[in-house]
């Protein structure tokens, strides 16, 4: 074979490649944002175009798997748990677990991550705004694991006018807390370590709609007895319900 047509399959191997936009973003200098901003970058164009496609694409299906929480004053709305999606939605647990992908996400932390264990139900999960006032209270993504935790949010749909709230260098007393408010339209992406940002999702209006999915990764896939219990139950009661999160948790 001639070393034209090597280079040939090669560069097809890489546009096949879902995670392949990664090479053509400005690494270093978005790895400095998020470190200036306490381990917190947003950027309004992150995703492809032709991917968030397909993950809507998905959407139709999937509303079937959304479990509905209401937990007075905190949060109010759906979400699909990995395990739905693994079913429904294969090219999204593909994206997750794309090393390319996972190698760009581990030059922004500077961590060596590890995708979170089967019986996370939180590992990938998608999180459905439908009805008016649904929203997520002031919170921290605390890590039940031994390592960090770090989420990344991606914008599926946005017909919304709820937003992501945030406030950086909340756990830092010598600094003053910077907030601001963000819209995640598809395409967006924000990466964060969940135990640094406090953040929110303001409620929805009527007659909108808003679809974010998360991705978890993890420093130590290590989790003691009782942080599971914990996380677990969280999962249980304000996300997935306790069928798809103790039924999973036996394997
Ligand atoms: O809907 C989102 O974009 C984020 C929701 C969130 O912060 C959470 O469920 O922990
Ligand atoms: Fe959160």
């Amino acid at each position: 074979m001639s070393r034209a047509s090597v280079e040939e399959m090669i560069a097809d191997a890489d546009a096949a490649d879902e995670a392949a936009f990664v090479d053509d973003l400005d690494t270093p200098v978005l790895k400095q944002r998020f470190e200036a901003d306490n381990e917190f970058i947003f950027l309004d164009e992150f995703l492809p175009v032709e991917t968030t496609t397909r993950f809507q694409a998905r959407i139709p299906e999937l509303a079937e798997a959304v479990h509905r929480n209401y937990i007075p004053r905190h949060k109010k709305g759906g979400s699909v748990s990995r395990y739905a999606l693994d079913e429904l939605a294969p090219e999204i647990p593909a994206l997750y677990r794309n090393p390319r992908f996972i190698a760009w996400l581990e030059r922004m932390t500077g961590e060596t991550l590890q995708v979170c264990p089967e019986s996370d139900p939180h590992a990938y999960a998608l999180y459905f705004y439908t009805e008016p006032g649904d929203h997520i209270g002031w919170h921290f993504d605390t890590s039940y694991y031994a390592g960090k935790r770090y989420t990344l949010l991606l914008g599926v749909v946005d017909e919304s006018s709820a937003q992501l709230e945030f406030e950086l260098f909340k756990n830092d007393e010598n600094r003053e807390t910077v907030g601001d408010a963000r819209n995640l339209r598809p395409g967006a992406m924000c990466l964060f370590n969940g135990d640094e940002v406090w953040h929110r999702i303001t409620p929805l209006g009527d007659n909108e709609r808003r679809i974010s999915l998360t991705f978890e990764y993890v420093t130590d896939t290590h989790m003691s007895g009782w942080q599971r219990f914990v996380s677990n139950m969280k999962d249980s009661i304000a996300y997935f319900g306790f069928k798809q999160v103790f039924k999973r948790d036996q394997r």
